[in-house]
């Protein structure tokens, strides 16, 4: 695996002073890497710049220190090589479904015979569950029909990096996990390497091979890196089976109910943020079977 397909070096993310308040600190010097084909999630609280880094990743924000640098080329502006999801749906309103999908897929491919545009764009609106929506305006859709169709778009230009804020937030529960199913399944086919901020760790632990934690803002930093080590063909149904899930689980949460915290209230480690902590189960202190209870909770969001 290229281990450093993308490499994010000492980035920092600092706001101006307005009203006579002092400039904002919203992360300073973070360094990670993302090998080719790696899924890499990032949590932490609401507001320790997880869409900002997302956004400069994708080369709509700049960082006010740092550098990004993809496949060995500086990140500088906004490229069909990275599809973004947002929150947000972010669609063309005076277009359908169909040509919002055909928009991006004519710029990646703009050789393309019309039918094979077509096809292809049916084929991730397909995918996404839309179909037999394909003519209908945003304005025609509900939230999570609309958050589909982003989705669909940016599978559809099948860029070499996936950047996904929060993509599935606004999703029923069952949609949700289809979705997640075939994100998977793109994932194992393609080797697509993925960035997705969520506030699910049991998402964060079916999707990903690394999970970024991140200390509360402002002056948020690293924690460290969890790698997930549950084998990779894990699935919705079989995931929790797995002796190391629960273990992994409490260390997540228990980062996000009180550690995260009392990090940032900490002077930053002596740790070098260039290199930060990469955690595994078996040097986790948290132990599954002296903590039962977090085993009977459901779906665990934070913000
Ligand atoms: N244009 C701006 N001017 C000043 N501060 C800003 C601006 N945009 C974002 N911020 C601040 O930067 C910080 C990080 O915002 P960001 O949206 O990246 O956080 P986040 O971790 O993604 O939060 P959430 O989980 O709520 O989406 C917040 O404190 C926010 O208020």
């Amino acid at each position: 695996m290229q281990t450093d397909f993308l490499k994010v070096e000492a980035l920092s993310r600092v706001y101006p002073a307005s009203r006579g308040q002092a400039p904002l600190v919203v992360f300073e010097n973070i360094h990670f890497s993302i090998g080719k084909g790696e899924f890499v999630c990032i949590i932490g609280h609401s507001g320790c710049g997880k869409s900002t880094i997302l956004n400069v990743l994708a080369g709509l924000d700049e960082p006010s220190a740092g550098v990004v640098i993809m496949d060995g080329r500086e990140v500088a502006g906004p490229s069909l090589d990275r599809g973004v999801v947002f929150q947000g749906h972010a669609l063309m309103p005076w277009l359908s479904v169909m040509k919002n999908i055909e928009f991006a897929v004519k710029s990646r491919w703009p050789d393309w015979p019309k039918d094979k545009v077509r096809s292809h764009c049916q084929q991730f609106i397909d995918l996404v569950g839309l179909t037999g929506a394909e003519h209908k305006k945003p304005s025609e859709l509900s939230g999570g029909m609309k958050q589909r169709v982003g989705i669909a778009r940016a599978f559809s230009i099948q860029p070499k990096m996936l950047l996904l804020d929060e993509p599935f937030g606004a999703l029923d529960a069952l949609t949700r996990g289809v979705i997640q199913d075939e994100l998977l399944k793109i994932c194992a086919s393609t080797g697509q390497t993925v960035f997705m901020i969520t506030h699910d760790v049991d998402e964060a632990m079916l999707l990903s091979d690394k999970i970024i934690l991140m200390t509360n803002g402002p002056r948020a930093r690293i924690a460290e890196i969890v790698v997930n080590t549950l084998p990779r063909n894990r699935t919705r149904n079989d995931v929790h089976k797995d002796p190391q899930y629960y273990r992994i689980r409490n260390h997540l949460v228990d980062f996000l109910v009180s550690r995260s915290r009392e990090m940032a209230q900490a002077p930053a480690a002596d740790s070098d943020p260039r290199h930060p902590p990469e955690v595994r189960p078996g040097e986790m202190d948290d132990d599954p079977i002296a903590t039962p209870r977090v085993q009977k909770q459901p779906a665990m969001h934070l913000v």
